[in-house]
């Protein structure tokens, strides 16, 4: 990066309706850079401020809002021509007070599939409209014996139909190792029954790589990723999440350019009994390096969303049921 550019620390709010899915976005008002693109409402951090007190401050300002439920998503540096600006975009899921327009800027609720409609989006905004369409939840798979398949199936399906929207294929322990014919089968099964629910289904790295491609994409071991020099699977088709530990791994996945992070272990875990957890200080120090969404697992489940979230993840992970 050029150190003679001004460097900005920006805090952004994605003032999200939990109902309808839907974000805010404004216009940026005239007379200022980049006028009339369109952007999260936010501002830049002010000598002293915490992002939190930015955050309420900015959107006060903008909005006429007062912000009483926000958490801490994705952090990130985004270099332009001349400025290079950090962004830490924050959950605004309560607010006192209808938003209006205070600055003259449009504003306009859309969703993130839908956001590029509206017009020119700056382009810092790009990324995290594509994150957001990350689910809350992520089901790992933990079968560990053909015999259990059919069991697995049926709790699949359970989970799908309470919604969950991604899920990832990890057996590295398979009886006849994690290429076996007998578990292609159930891959096959798990993505068919998957994609009729309009959900996703990632495969471990530890898989042979010729199934990759026939999933929606790989979730990479740590130690997997660190061998990658390049992300190793296209963007717009497939998704890519690697496996972290530590702030290095969770640094070379935004490196890759991977969708996200999987980070953990948390909590104790009956997986790792043998490894000292995270914490949730551990963890939102971490995540809060990561630069792209980032979920929690170890000893996670629905019970546990909540402050996750409060600690910086986008979501949560688990092997044992999520949804509910
Ligand atoms: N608010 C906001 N700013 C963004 C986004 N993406 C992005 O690159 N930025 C950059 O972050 C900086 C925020 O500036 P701003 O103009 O909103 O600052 P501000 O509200 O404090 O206004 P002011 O400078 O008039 O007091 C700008 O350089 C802007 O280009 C985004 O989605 N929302
Ligand atoms: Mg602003």
């Amino acid at each position: 990066m050029n150190a003679t550019k001004p460097y900005i620390k920006v805090v952004v709010g994605v003032i999200l309706n939990e109902q309808t899915g839907e974000i805010l976005l404004g216009q940026r008002p005239k007379g200022k850079p980049w006028e009339d693109w369109w952007e999260f409402p936010g501002g830049k951090i002010e000598e002293g401020e915490s992002q939190k007190q930015a955050l309420v401050r900015e959107l006060k300002e903008e909005l006429g809002i007062d912000v009483h439920t926000c958490t801490p998503w994705v952090t990130f540096t985004y270099e332009y021509p001349k400025t290079i600006v950090n962004l830490a975009f924050w959950r605004v899921t309560g607010w006192d007070g209808t938003p209006r327009s205070l600055e003259e800027q449009q504003l306009a609720w859309t969703t993130p599939e839908e956001a590029n409609k509206l017009g020119e989006l700056l382009p810092a905004s790009l990324p995290p409209l594509r994150w957001l369409r990350l689910p809350p939840h992520y089901a790992i798979s933990n079968i560990q014996q053909p015999e259990n398949s059919q069991a697995w199936l049926a709790n699949l399906q359970q989970q799908l139909d309470q919604g969950v929207k991604l899920v990832q294929l990890r057996e590295p322990s398979w009886p006849d190792g994690p290429a076996a014919a007998s578990l292609k089968d159930v891959f096959e099964r798990a993505i068919g029954c998957c994609h009729a629910a309009g959900a996703r289904v990632l495969i471990n790295s530890v898989h042979p790589k010729a199934w990759w491609k026939l999933a929606d994409g790989v979730q990479l071991r740590a130690q997997d990723a660190l061998l990658a020099d390049a992300r190793p699977l296209p963007e717009e088709k497939y998704l890519v999440g690697v496996s972290a530990h530590n702030t290095a791994d969770a640094l070379y996945a935004q490196v890759l350019g991977a969708d996200f992070v999987v980070l953990g272990h948390v909590l104790e875990t009956p997986s790792h009994p043998d490894q000292p957890p995270l914490g949730w200080d551990g963890f939102a120090s971490i995540a809060g390096e990561a630069g792209l969404p980032v979920y929690a697992i170890g000893g996670q489940s629905a019970a546990t969303l909540e402050i996750a979230r409060e600690h910086g993840a986008h979501g949560i992970a688990a092997i044992r049921g999520l949804a509910g």
